[in-house]
């Protein structure tokens, strides 16, 4: 019988979790149990939350409470009792449940007949690779900044420097929404045509990822616009929408375009020790299930940073051996190319690495901020410290002196 195990953490006196496990199963399925008729238990036998697992850490006092500890319960959920998709399986594992106390939805383990319902990334991380015609290095990426209130020619103005730069992708910030002086159809056919333009100079293909924003009713429709038009990607608040609305877009054919999910607004639920869910599930296995090609999050080292373990768990969630493609990890916020050896380190050739300040804040001006970017990626792969290698780039040597 199919069924989906959640891991939760817990806090509460030693000895009190199998019960409180006991509890969340039936409370979550079937309600209460003792006071059934036998050929009713019997009935809904398939249909009853089961604990796998409770572990208590003896060691892990709560910090607020000393006569409470951590403990790691895990419960099986038939998936008979869930329509296949996210918000029924959220609402089942963690709908009433995350309203009650101190409780931490830590993972979901989906079998192989539960997984069969979610598409994954259309293109991955080899798709967008294909796309690009890159590999054997991480990509960059760079993020418009300062366009709310300025027009198209300042958008295409700084959409060309960003290219000469060689970045691979460019995307909108998450913050820049549909608006008159740069409508997203314009932004769209603007940036095409910059793009091609600096093809046609430079042989580098720059990919352009729209933020692709408005009512959830419209979104498919502005999606297939977008890829009339011959947008490359879109880039998507996808928890400011929700799971599903990001999946109905992967699923969609007529869509068919590369998405790239934004972290925006997913701190509200996952940034707290005690409650919510683990970023490595929110931001990377879910994302990926979801259908996004690109999974961005904050990097351990960065302004808004995300602590180095759970960076680090997300990522590997993101590219782990599944049915499923690979999601491409973008660890972002604050990077400057100082950066690059710890992000190519901790995440490997098969990530992006993001800059939005650290593009545009080069003393050269994005194009700049760019070059140091790709020469700082070129000396890691050529084993060389970024020290020596900016002995013969002179934008890697500004952005060191600037940023370390
Ligand atoms: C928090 S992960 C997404 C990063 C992002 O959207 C952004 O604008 C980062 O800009 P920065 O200037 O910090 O590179
Ligand atoms: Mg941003």
């Amino acid at each position: 019988m199919s069924n989906l195990i959640a891991t939760y953490q817990l806090y509460g006196k030693p000895g009190s979790f199998g019960k409180k496990a006991e509890g969340i199963a039936l409370g979550l399925t079937i309600g209460s149990w003792t006071d059934l008729p036998l050929l009713e238990q019997q009935q809904l036998q398939q249909h009853k939350g089961n604990v796998v697992s409770v572990t208590e850490f003896e060691d892990s006092p709560h910090p607020l409470k000393p006569d409470e500890i951590k403990a790691v319960v895990k419960i099986s959920y038939p998936s008979a009792n869930f329509s296949a998709d996210m918000p029924a399986i959220l609402t089942t594992v963690f709908g009433k449940l995350s309203l009650d106390g101190e409780v931490k939805l830590l993972d979901l383990d989906f079998d192989e007949a539960l997984l069969a319902h979610f598409p994954g990334p259309r293109f991955g991380i080899d798709g967008i690779r294909a796309l690009l015609g890159v590999t054997g290095r991480p990509l960059v990426m760079s993020i418009f900044k300062g366009v709310i209130g300025r027009d198209l020619d300042f958008l295409a103005a700084q959409l060309r420097q960003q290219a000469l730069g060689g970045v691979d992708l460019v995307k909108d910030d998450e913050i820049l929404f549909d608006n008159p002086l740069t409508p997203f159809e314009q932004r769209i056919t603007t940036g095409k045509n910059v793009l091609q333009q600096a093809f046609e100079e430079t042989g580098h293909r720059t990919l352009y990822a729209v933020n692709l924003s408005g009512r959830t009713s419209g979104l498919r429709d502005k999606a297939k616009k977008a890829r009339e038009l011959g947008a490359d990607a879109l880039l998507f608040n996808v928890h400011a929408y929700g799971l599903d609305v990001l999946q109905e877009l992967a699923e969609d054919t007529e869509v068919g375009l590369p998405l790239m999910a934004h972290p925006a607004f997913s701190g509200a639920f996952t940034s707290s020790s005690f409650y919510g869910l683990a970023t490595p599930l929110a931001l990377g296995k879910l994302v990926r299930y979801a259908g996004a090609d690109f999974s961005l999050f904050p990097s351990p080292y960065g302004s808004v940073a995300l602590e180095k373990a759970q960076a680090l768990a997300l990522g590997e969630e993101l590219v782990k051996e599944s049915p499923l493609k690979r999601s491409f990890p973008v660890p972002s916020a604050g990077i400057h190319p100082g950066l690059v050896p710890l992000l190519i380190n901790d995440f490997g050739i098969d990530s992006i690495i993001n800059a939005g300040g650290g593009v545009h804040g080069h003393p050269d001006g994005a194009a700049g901020g760019g070059r140091a970017f790709r020469q700082a990626v070129d000396a890691v792969l050529s084993k060389t410290t970024l020290t020596d290698a900016s002995e013969q780039h002179e934008e890697l040597k500004t952005a060191l002196e600037i940023w370390g």
